[in-house]
């Protein structure tokens, strides 16, 4: 057809039957057409007589041929313009390679297909709603392309366990990493301002832009905040909540649009953004009756009702949630961990961020010199502050630098607080001769605005809200120039009246850290209300309040009349607390409270934190191990870790280093990530005693390390696992463990070590005499690296236990290791699982260990061995050397090789399984 004389009639007849049965919307053809004065009156007639649709399509065909080329081409060409009408005919036009002649492309094509027509108009308003960033002050906007930087997904099992990283945005509506056919939930979870949001709004947008692999043609997004502001007794339809909350259709009278909808859910993509905002007990709902896509029902009712696919069933979901959102799994299709930036996510984002090259480069030297200021900004949110902050602050002041070392969460929010406050004294920056910065003075300047802000947020977090009226706000005393500071934001889009008379605080911390301001402030209730938050946290911690739980009826409920799906919003309210009480501030506080009440509250604080630490380790259950007493903490242990080193206090502290009496802490599982690395060095430098710390799963990276650096004189067990280590995190610690010489295990699991982290693993191994166990797999260690280890296992004596799944050391690493075999004295279980040996490093192996009288567990599953090795290592087994399990499954022995194994057992005495 793209050749000069294109016959279009031709291209009809030959692709007749593929378009009576694709094209869809005859209405939208038909007034094209009628309108271009191709159909008359009576063609329009005689095709709308026709009584289905296919015929209906023939009859177009056969009357358009008629009317010759040009009229034919006018056909493809609304196809082709009409997109959504016509998205099974894509592909068809792609395949004729259509390219619309100079002629057509003049003529007006008008889109009449209702549905379609719909599409556009959602494509069109998430274009709209999804293109920026926003920022504060919501004057200042940026493009979300020009400032959007990927972030590390980790996608995860049923189980929590990692399968591996997203690579591609699209891979998470895709097929991939399903563990649960049935579900339609693709669970995105992460903690707060890691980009949860974010993520939804790049997915939003490049799907307006038809980016997004996905044949879905209707988008819906809803923020699940917005569920609280429907009253208790409110109904409304899934018709209503679908259009008043997105956009409505446009002249649609049969209400093709809602029919379509229900008909083929299967084109529809929801999002659900905080589920953990929920602020309802579902339990108050009687859930099990499902919403009706047909009648009102209460909104919350209707969200449940589609997210467990009773309502819709077929559509796809993205539903976000901070961590440790509990969450029925049997709805989940995928779940993904949202991970932070890495390192070179964060150059990236520094480089995007910062227009002048001399900040870029500023910034990256400080950045490089604080690997907690790092940790910190592996947190989108976090980054975005200090950056924001650093770019204000330097360009106002002389010689502003980035926070130093040990900055605290509360420093950042405190900068932030400061840029914001700095408005109400200077201009606009660009426009004023540098000046001193005077932090106290800005602080005390705003401390107007501020206190009615940090009342606001205390207001509405106290009652469980994100969202404050137009009225709440008035009462707090809060003015429209207070409003233009930053601090808030009007949402618009819950309000269906069209006046701005909701508003919420720029982010949900921002909330917790004015909420905590104000109990500091506050100087007319008891000094004591301080710790009104500590104590509702552990209070809810023994209510087990888990949303959704409804669909497994809870026998007891949880009293409060409105709780938060979880209590992170609190938890990080006792955080800042901790924080602005800490000596670090106080100096600046003393300019806003009384001294004097300051000091009640920071004593009062401090004895609750010594006592609550002491209790709440003592009540932990400790277990006997191989290694000695060992207790698993909860994740809440996290936050007192998190509390006392924002307080700074060397007391606290050293009062929790003492109270943990076990030999082994495990910190498995608890969403550790980089920046609370130096919280948990904090505790651990006062700590006397040797102990082993297990961190496998977590999200600790090569930042965490670097911040742990004093710490590990005093590991015996380092189990770092699953935690996006890189050859840089095995630097420091070879340089730390070689140098104290006390750990026995290490525990390296899934990180991205290469030959030069084998390296001086195995450098670690020569020089650590205690070193007893290794578990280096699934990572990118090839045959070099397996050669190093080797080596180092076979000069070991102390050697227990190494584990080297998944590491492609092929035979020339299957040769060192039989090597360090032969006579090894100490080396019982090894695993040289998926690691590419074939028959030939088989063999050197099986002769081997004809010498070796200590293995006993020996893993070579998944590997290249064939029959060739079979008589090696039937002659291992009538060697009887003393080893009990071998594992040779999944490799390419057929039944003549397993014969000749099974003619050896008989021999052997000392083999418990063989496979
Ligand atoms: N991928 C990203 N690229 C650039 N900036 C980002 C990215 N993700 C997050 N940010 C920045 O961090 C801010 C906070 O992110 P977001 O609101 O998405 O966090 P969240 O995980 O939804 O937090 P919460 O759970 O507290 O609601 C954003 O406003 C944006 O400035």
């Amino acid at each position: 057809v793209s050749s000069s004389v294109p016959s279009f009639i031709g291209v009809l007849t030959l692709h007749r039957e593929l378009l009576v049965s694709k094209l869809k919307s005859v209405q939208c053809v038909v007034d094209n057409l009628h309108a271009a004065g191709f159909l008359c009156d009576e063609d329009v007639e005689i095709i709308q007589q026709v009584a289905t649709k296919a015929d209906q399509v023939r009859k177009i065909l056969e009357v358009v041929q008629s009317k010759g080329e040009e009229a034919c081409e006018y056909m493809i060409f609304v196809i082709y313009k009409v997109y959504d009408a016509y998205i099974d005919l894509q592909p068809w036009l792609k395949e004729i390679s259509y390219r619309p002649s100079h002629g057509v492309l003049g003529m007006t094509v008008v889109n009449t297909d209702p549905i379609s027509r719909y599409c556009e108009k959602l494509r069109h308003e998430i274009i709209r709603d999804t293109s920026f960033i926003m920022s504060y002050g919501q004057q200042e906007e940026t493009r979300l392309d020009n400032l959007y930087t990927d972030t590390v997904i980790e996608l995860l099992n049923d189980s929590n366990e990692s399968l591996g990283y997203l690579e591609d945005l699209n891979q998470l509506l895709g097929d991939g990493e399903v563990f649960n056919h049935q579900g339609e939930i693709v669970y995105v979870m992460g903690d707060a301002g890691v980009g949860k949001s974010i993520l939804l709004q790049k997915l939003q947008n490049l799907w307006s832009k038809r980016e997004l692999q996905t044949d879905a043609i209707f988008f819906f997004k809803f923020r699940c905040r917005m569920f609280s502001i429907f009253k208790d007794a409110e109904q409304i339809s899934l018709r209503d909540l679908l259009f008043k909350y997105n956009c409505y259709p446009d002249h649609d009278p049969d209400d093709e649009v809602f029919d379509y909808i229900t008909r083929f859910p299967e084109k529809v993509v929801f999002t659900f953004d905080g589920y953990d905002e929920i602020q309802e007990d579902l339990d108050r709902l009687n859930v099990p009756e499902v919403a009706s896509p047909e009648e009102k029902s209460n909104p919350l009712q209707l969200l449940v009702s589609l997210l467990c696919g009773k309502l819709l069933k077929g559509s796809q979901k993205v539903l976000t949630s901070r961590t440790g959102t509990e969450f029925q799994s049997r709805v989940i299709r995928k779940k993904a961990a949202l991970r932070g930036f890495s390192s070179s996510q964060l150059k990236t984002y520094v480089k995007l961020h910062f227009k002048e090259q001399e900040h870029r480069e500023q910034v990256l030297v400080q950045l490089e010199a604080s690997p907690h200021l790092c940790g910190l900004c592996s947190t989108p949110l976090f980054c975005w502050i200090v950056f924001k902050s650093f770019w204000h602050l330097h360009t106002v002041h002389d010689s502003f630098r980035l926070p130093e070392a040990s900055v605290s969460l509360t420093a950042i929010f405190l900068m932030l607080s400061e840029v914001f406050l700095s408005r109400l004294t200077s201009p606009a920056p660009s426009l004023t001769k540098k000046s001193p910065r005077c932090t106290s003075d800005t602080f005390r300047t705003g401390l107007r605005p501020l206190a009615a802000f940090a009342k606001l947020a205390l207001q509405s977090m106290a009652r469980g809200s994100f969202i404050c009226s137009q009225e709440e706000v008035g009462a707090c005393g809060l003015t429209d120039e207070d409003l233009s500071l930053g601090f808030l934001r009007s949402v618009s889009e819950f309000d269906t009246t069209g006046s701005p008379a909701t508003f919420e605080f720029l982010h949900v911390t921002l909330q917790s850290f004015l909420a905590a301001f104000a109990l500091v402030l506050d100087e007319r209730s008891a000094a004591s209300t301080i710790l009104r938050f500590f104590t509702e946290c552990s209070r809810r911690r023994k209510s087990s309040c888990l949303p959704l739980s409804i669909w497994s009826r809870r026998s007891s409920k949880p009293d409060e009349k409105t709780p938060f799906a979880t209590n992170e919003h609190l938890q990080f309210i006792n955080l800042f607390l901790c924080g602005l009480l800490s000596k670090a501030h106080i100096g600046l506080m003393e300019h806003l409270v009384s001294p004097a009440l300051l000091k009640k509250k920071q004593t009062l604080l401090k004895s609750y934190l010594s006592t609550s630490v002491k209790s709440h380790l003592r009540g932990l259950p400790h277990h006997s191990v191989a290694e000695g007493k060992k207790v698993h903490v909860l994740p809440n242990f996290l936050w007192i870790l998190r509390c006392v080193f924002e307080t700074g206090s060397k007391d606290i502290a050293k009062t929790t280093a003492k109270g943990i009496t076990a030999d082994l802490i495990k910190l498995g599982y608890c969403n550790v990530y980089s920046g609370d690395c130096s919280a948990i060095n904090f505790v651990l430098q006062h700590r006397r005693k040797l102990l082993g710390v297990d961190m496998d799963n977590n999200n600790i990276s090569d930042y965490g390390v670097k911040q742990l650096q004093p710490s590990f004189c005093k590991m015996t067990v380092v189990r770092l696992s699953v935690n996006q280590l890189s050859d840089c995190s095995i630097q420091v610690l070879a340089e730390e463990l070689c140098k104290y010489k006390v750990v026995e295990f290490l525990g390296l699991y899934d990180n991205n070590i290469t030959d030069a982290g084998a390296k001086l693993v195995a450098q670690i191994i020569n020089e650590c005499p205690k070193l007893r166990v290794v578990k280096i797999g699934k990572n990118k260690i090839t045959s070099v690296g397996g050669c190093y280890l080797a080596n180092a296992i076979q000069k070991s004596t102390s050697m227990f236990e190494v584990g080297m799944w998944g590491n492609v050391i092929g035979d020339e690493g299957a040769e060192a290791f039989s090597e360090a075999l032969r006579n090894h004295p100490s080396l019982t279980n090894l695993s040289l699982s998926a690691t590419g040996i074939t028959s030939k490093g088989g063999r050197c192996i099986a002769d081997a260990l004809r010498e070796n009288t200590v293995l006993r567990i020996f893993w070579l599953v998944q590997n290249e061995l064939s029959d060739d090795a079979a008589p090696h290592f039937a002659e291992l087994v009538r060697a009887n050397t003393g080893l009990t399990h071998l594992w040779l499954i999944n490799n390419q022995l057929t039944v003549d090789g397993m014969k000749q194994l099974a003619e050896a057992l008989p021999v052997n005495t000392e083999l418990k399984e063989i496979w």
